[in-house]
């Protein structure tokens, strides 16, 4: 992946969510951290075109956001209540939705549905209702969704957030082993502690960026 931030930050009116700062990404596996309200889940919708800089530009695989009218659509990102990004209430339905209106026909779309399923073992889940279902089995429907539509980038924005151990470990599974290139914004320091590159942020600035157990050892005294 190449993510470029240029002098790239994003304020909202008076208040300066991300400070404009300068990085280029493009390692397969990048971590978010920082306290609640530093920064994290704004920086990560700059990256998709969610959120468009209000100075400096940002590029994604040399595309600049701010041209996009929407999210940059090989940029998959799934939100931090993966409830709400459900469309549909069958589960199938729902994977098969976002791959309407891309020229693939019937037949094509029903195959990428199967695949998707099978790649993550959820077939059981293509015909249960969405609202039924557990923490861990939404956020692996809402991974097959984005998924299915082949980003080459997924956000993950607290991907283990309420999810009990086992689903947890499930989770971390999956994300280990993906081979888009992830970015995951977390509070759940474990599940980055692996990664090469962690960001850092603390009142909208960069306050490291470093391997994870450097990221996570400022982190902790940041918190102290
Ligand atoms: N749409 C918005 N309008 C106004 N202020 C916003 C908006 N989105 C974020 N902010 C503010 O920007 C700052 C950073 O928020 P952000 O959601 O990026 O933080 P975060 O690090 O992801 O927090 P958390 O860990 O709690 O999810 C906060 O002060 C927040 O209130």
């Amino acid at each position: 992946m190449d993510i470029r931030f240029e002098s790239a930050g994003a304020s909202f009116g008076a208040r300066v969510a991300v400070e404009p700062l300068t990085l280029s990404l493009t390692e397969n596996r990048l971590g978010v951290i920082g306290l609640n309200g530093s920064g994290k889940t704004t920086f990560a919708r700059m990256i998709n075109g969610l959120t468009k800089p209000t100075t400096g530009k940002v590029t994604v695989n040399g595309r600049d956001t701010r041209d996009e009218k929407t999210a940059l659509a090989d940029v998959g990102f799934i939100f931090q209540s993966p409830q709400n990004q459900i469309i549909l209430p069958i589960v199938r339905d729902d994977i098969a939705f976002g791959l309407k209106g891309r020229g693939f026909t019937k037949a094509e779309i029903d195959r990428k549905v199967e695949m998707v399923l099978t790649r993550f073992n959820a077939g059981e889940l293509a015909t249960r209702r969405a609202h039924e279902l557990s923490g861990g089995e939404l956020q692996i429907a809402a991974l097959c969704s984005v998924l299915a539509t082949g980003p080459n980038i997924l956000i993950l924005d607290e991907p283990t957030n309420q999810l009990d151990l086992r689903n947890r470990a499930l989770v971390q599974k999956i994300i280990d082993g993906l081979e888009e290139n992830v970015v995951v914004i977390t509070h759940d320091l474990e599940l980055i502690s692996g990664f090469e590159r962690v960001l850092l942020f603390h009142e909208g600035k960069l306050a490291a960026d470093a391997p994870a157990a450097e990221a996570i050892a400022h982190y902790r005294e940041l918190a102290a």
